[in-house]
């Protein structure tokens, strides 16, 4: 890898109802964008199984479990850093909506659980309440690549400017959301926030979405994109199966905050974000 680049690959996966099937594709996914030069690759939320409260419990997992050891295989065979989408996974009585992240040797090296639920009810839109069956984590997910922290959140983490703020705090200059956004906010919020995140934190942002099934219960919005630190979509696609690469240059988030220097200027004597 050179000095400060990285090469990332966000799969848009085709998701249907048959899990082998869904991870075999993913595995496959993961070798083509190893083969295209990826460093570091991610997948969709619910990369497992369809996406809907209905599914949870049928679909979820442990970890170490069947998804994770396929995952683990393929980051190590491929050689790369990958972002494992999320899986619905079991933890005694307790389902989560839950990322695993791998390096190239096939270690876990970071598992974030979903910490905001999906719970949002738009009239003639999308009701959708993930709280009936799962439950939310409490932790700030970050790892360190060779040159770059890499902060993670799922989907609808990314409505909270609060995460992305802690996160700047603590150094990344990448946030990975595996996200699955629908027709009713997807149009108008995905990207959006996505380059929100990215303006406010002077940082990289990347989303995977599964591609849209329209013979599923949910439609996925997909538009896997990534957003530079000036806040521009410098990578992006449809609806349709896609892998999406950008080549992140890792010194222009320096460079974006020399020139609007927005670290010193905050008024932490006014305001604050604080990680407790
Ligand atoms: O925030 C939204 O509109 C969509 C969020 C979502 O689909 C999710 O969290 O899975």
């Amino acid at each position: 890898m050179a000095a400060a680049k990285l090469r990332l690959a966000c799969i848009q996966l085709a998701v249907g109802a048959v899990k082998k099937d869904n991870i075999s594709r993913a595995v496959q996914k993961i070798s083509e964008a190893a083969a295209a030069g990826a460093h570091l690759v991610t997948l969709p939320e619910c990369f497992n199984s369809p996406y809907g409260t209905k599914y949870f419990s049928q679909y979820a997992e442990s970890i170490p479990g069947e998804t994770t050891a396929a995952l683990k295989e393929a980051a190590k065979a491929s050689g790369v850093w990958l972002v494992g989408g999320s899986i619905p996974e079991q933890d005694g009585d307790k389902l989560y909506n839950t990322c695993t992240v791998w390096n190239p040797q096939g270690d876990m090296v970071a598992k974030h659980r979903k910490i905001h639920l999906f719970d949002i009810s738009v009239p003639g839109g999308i009701t959708f309440k993930e709280s009936e069956t799962l439950s939310p984590g409490s932790s700030f997910t970050t790892f360190d690549m060779p040159n770059c922290k890499v902060g993670v959140g799922i989907c609808y983490d990314m409505r909270f400017a609060e995460l992305a703020l802690v996160y700047n705090q603590m150094g990344c200059k990448l946030l990975v959301y595996p996200g699955a956004f629908n027709m009713t906010t997807g149009p108008v919020h995905w990207e959006l926030l996505q380059r929100g995140r990215a303006l406010d934190n002077q940082l990289y942002v990347a989303t995977a979405s599964p591609a849209r099934d329209t013979s599923a219960d949910y439609h996925a919005w997909g538009h896997s994109t990534v957003v530079n630190p000036w806040g521009e979509v410098i990578s992006t696609t449809e609806a349709d199966e896609d892998i999406i690469y950008a080549d992140l240059d890792l010194d222009y988030v320096e460079k974006v905050r020399q020139m609007v220097p927005l670290p010193v200027q905050k008024r932490n004597d006014l305001y604050q974000v604080v990680k407790k």
